[in-house]
């Protein structure tokens, strides 16, 4: 599904990713753990092609995307929702979640239905502008953009940051959802550990634009690996 191979990048002179590999399987959700600094946001930004690589590889279902512009990769199947979220604040929500399906390959307009099985709030909000919404109500409507371009694989940037935990559970649940249920990938950087290793089915952690340890989520409920990696 996607593999990376010795990615290196960063900003002007400054490097930030050091050889980055790895692989990500169709249906398995990767979680990235890591101090502050490291290069999580830095290595999701390159992967979308919001930060051009300075050498290596990306292979996306079988075609090589580095370097390839953010639109390109989107219409690929890899959907991007950055920190911050990144929604227009101006459009209504009905009209993001439609702006969300120009990258659909079939070039169709449809909002899938599962989308407001998942966050029903974005339903009902339909014709609010976006700006107005909560800050966990902008993640689902993040979200559910990105989902709106029928992608194959979903980076998420720490979409637990500063929202309430029943909202956290939602999308939780949603990522178990569509990576059980219909194979989509999912790479997340999260600091909230509880969703981290609840969804989790690997954790990969970076240390100084570097993957330093992979494991599995259990190996992360111990307090002596999380101190080592993660200074907690
Ligand atoms: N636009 C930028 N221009 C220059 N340097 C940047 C830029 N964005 C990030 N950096 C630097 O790159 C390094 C990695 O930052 P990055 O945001 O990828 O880390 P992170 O692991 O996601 O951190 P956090 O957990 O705090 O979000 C840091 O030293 C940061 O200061």
């Amino acid at each position: 599904m996607l593999s990376v191979r010795n990615l290196s990048a960063g900003y002007d002179s400054v490097p930030v990713l050091d050889n980055i590999t790895l692989d990500v399987r169709a249906g398995e959700i990767v979680v990235i753990l890591g101090r502050n600094g490291v290069g999580k946001s830095t290595l999701m930004r390159t992967l979308a092609g919001a930060l051009p690589p300075s050498s290596g590889s990306v292979v996306f279902q079988e075609t090589e995307i580095a370097g390839w512009r953010p639109n390109q990769i989107a219409r690929q199947g890899l959907a991007y929702v950055p920190q911050g979220r990144g929604i227009f604040p101006k459009l209504t929500v009905q009209e993001n979640l439609l702006l969300g399906t120009r990258a659909r390959r079939d070039r169709s307009g449809t909002i899938p239905d599962a989308i407001y099985t998942h966050f029903p709030i974005l339903r009902e909000r339909a014709f609010q502008d976006g700006g107005t919404l909560s800050g966990g109500q902008q993640q689902q409507l993040a979200i559910g953009r990105a989902m709106c371009g029928d992608p194959r694989l979903l980076l998420l940037d720490e979409p637990s940051e500063g929202i309430q935990p029943n909202i956290v559970w939602q999308i939780g649940q949603f990522l178990t959802t569509i990576a059980r249920e219909s194979q989509i990938s999912v790479v997340l950087v999260e600091q909230n550990l509880d969703l981290a290793l609840n969804v989790g089915d690997r954790c990969l952690v970076m240390e100084k634009g570097r993957i330093v340890h992979s494991g599995t989520p259990d190996e992360f409920r111990n307090e002596e690996v999380l101190r080592k990696f993660l200074a907690i």
